[in-house]
């Protein structure tokens, strides 16, 4: 009898799984495919964000030719995804089988599904049996039912990064974090790219106004249609007729190759979940408490599969939450408080918390204040001509960041620090006063935050107090 059985392999499995057998207990860690690491390492974070960079490096090499260097020729996409590949292969050493085998790990390879609450199949014929379970299958591409897709090739993020010839007109379906940043990819490799988002606008939760930007510079460099639908897709000798529909009209559009990236679809289907009388929600996804448990207090559900944040730094933050509910029987709360997120266009967008349109909303205009400064305004930025961009900080009027976003070159990074000012229940204040070597790209979160002050300054008492005492002190 295991303490723990894990099914899945991926970030949400392999936190809890290394975990609970650092703590001591028994566990065992279930694996669908022939390799650990999941959707991040083979499909996702890592492979998008190798081919970003090298699609980065050839945008920034094609720059070069206004200095008078001769920059020309297509790209060999066999060699970017070669690159991509190793970049898997280097970080896979990592997700080693044989690193949690020695951690006191039951590595096993199969698939798994529920026989009981405690009782689970392994691949076709093993059975083991645990105290507790974690669901961790991650989630699949969302495949919309698009009349004549089936019937027609198309890439998603599970076979793209194994392409061998660059498309030469190529669409991506769906407008969300993966459609934006393969689209802006492909484009600088040299793809003429058509984003379609049926919704109204692209990233939809964000904040509109960087919304706006984000969507104005992708517009440079790929044609992009929001609130248009893709009706139907057809065939040629000359390549996929796609048949659109925005709000008024219908018209069509020839391309090579199509990208599909309109969502994620959790992977339950095949664990018998109903069997035992787990919960699920009308799309699959695993319902949970606010400590990661099931309808079944003993079976949880973390990562992609609850449906709730579809990033490895929450897979990741689950993973430990659960590894102390299950192990240790300490109840430790999932907490989005604070949660970051970053979508790796270039410039890259940082996101948390609250955006300006759900601040008012929810605690009035009158209750609120917003900070933003323009990268124009920032040293570094205007020296490197890299100036496309903005932070916004949103405050309470006591000076609580209850949302912070940006958009510029490295923001990922730079704005770590809002991140970790908010986690320490730092004010906007704080971010003022704190050294910036200059100039660094940070110095953009010190402009935005020196406005706190100065609207202090000029609006509140303290300039009249301090003429006094100058006079006084002369
Ligand atoms: C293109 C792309 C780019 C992304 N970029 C980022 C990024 O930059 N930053 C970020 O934070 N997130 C990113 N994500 C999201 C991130 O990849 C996921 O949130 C993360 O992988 C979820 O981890 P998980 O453990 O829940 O699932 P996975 O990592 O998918 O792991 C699930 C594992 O379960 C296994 N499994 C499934 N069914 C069974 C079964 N029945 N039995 C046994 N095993 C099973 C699967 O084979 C898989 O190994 C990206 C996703 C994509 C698709
Ligand atoms: N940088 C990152 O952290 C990062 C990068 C990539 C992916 N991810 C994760 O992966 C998941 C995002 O995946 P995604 O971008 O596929 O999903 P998504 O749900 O974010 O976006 C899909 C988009 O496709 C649109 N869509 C759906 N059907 C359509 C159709 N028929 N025609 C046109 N548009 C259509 C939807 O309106 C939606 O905007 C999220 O969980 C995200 O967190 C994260």
């Amino acid at each position: 009898m295991y303490d723990i059985i894990v099914i899945g392999g991926g970030a949400a499995g392999l936190t809890v799984a290394a975990g609970a057998s650092s703590l001591g207990a028994k566990v065992a860690l279930v694996e669908k495919s022939k390799l650990l690491g999941g959707d991040c390492l083979h499909f996702g974070c890592v492979p998008s964000k190798a081919l970003i960079s090298i699609a980065n490096q050839v945008a920034e090499a094609r720059k070069t030719t206004k200095f008078g260097m001769d920059v020309s020729g297509d790209i060999n996409v066999e060699k970017v995804m070669e690159q991509v590949q190793s970049s898997i292969r280097t970080i896979q050493e990592h997700d080693d089988p044989d690193r949690f085998e020695k951690l006191g790990v039951d590595v096993l390879f199969g698939a798994a599904s529920f026989i009981t609450s405690t009782k689970i199949k392994v691949g076709e014929s093993k059975t083991i049996e645990g105290k507790r379970v974690v669901v961790a299958t991650g989630s699949s591409p969302f495949i919309p039912p698009i009349e004549g897709l089936k019937d027609i090739h198309y890439w998603t993020n599970e076979t793209v990064f194994t392409m061998k010839q660059l498309p030469k007109r190529l669409l991506v379906i769906g407008g969300g974090a993966i459609g934006m940043e393969l689209s802006q990819a492909f484009a600088r490799l040299g793809s003429e790219v058509t984003l379609v988002e049926r919704g109204k606008t692209l990233g939809k939760t964000g904040d509109k106004e960087l919304v706006g930007k984000v969507t104005e510079l992708l517009e440079r460099e790929m044609t992009v249609f929001t609130s248009t639908d893709v009706e139907k897709i057809s065939t040629t000798n000359e390549g996929k007729i796609i048949a659109l529909r925005d709000q008024t009209t219908t018209f069509t559009l020839e391309v090579d190759e199509i990208i599909v990236a309109a969502g994620r679809k959790p992977n339950t289907r095949e664990l018998n979940l109903d069997g035992v009388g787990v919960k699920v929600d009308e799309r699959g996804h695993i319902l949970i408490d606010r400590y990661g448990r099931s309808s079944i207090p003993t079976i949880f559900g973390i990562g992609d599969v609850n449906g709730q944040y579809g990033f490895t730094h929450a897979a990741g933050m689950e993973g430990k939450a659960v590894v102390q509910t299950a192990v240790l029987g300490i109840p430790s709360k999932l907490s989005y408080e604070s949660f970051p997120w970053i979508t790796f266009t270039d410039p890259e967008w940082f996101q948390m918390g609250l955006t300006e349109e759900s601040a008012v909303q929810r605690f009035g205009k009158e209750n609120i204040n917003i900070y933003k400064s323009s990268l124009d305004e920032v040293d570094r930025f205007i020296a490197e001509h890299r100036t496309e961009g903005i932070v916004k900080m949103i405050t309470k009027k006591d000076g609580t960041i209850i949302g912070a976003h940006a958009l510029g070159v490295g923001a990922g990074d730079w704005m770590q620090t809002v991140v970790y000012a908010v986690q320490k229940k730092q004010k906007i204040g704080s971010l003022s006063r704190m050294i910036y070597p200059y100039p660094n790209r940070a110095g953009a979160v010190q402009k935005t935050s020196d406005l706190y002050w100065r609207e202090k300054l000029f609006n509140g008492p303290f300039t009249k107090i301090t003429k006094k005492y100058i006079q006084w002190f002369r």
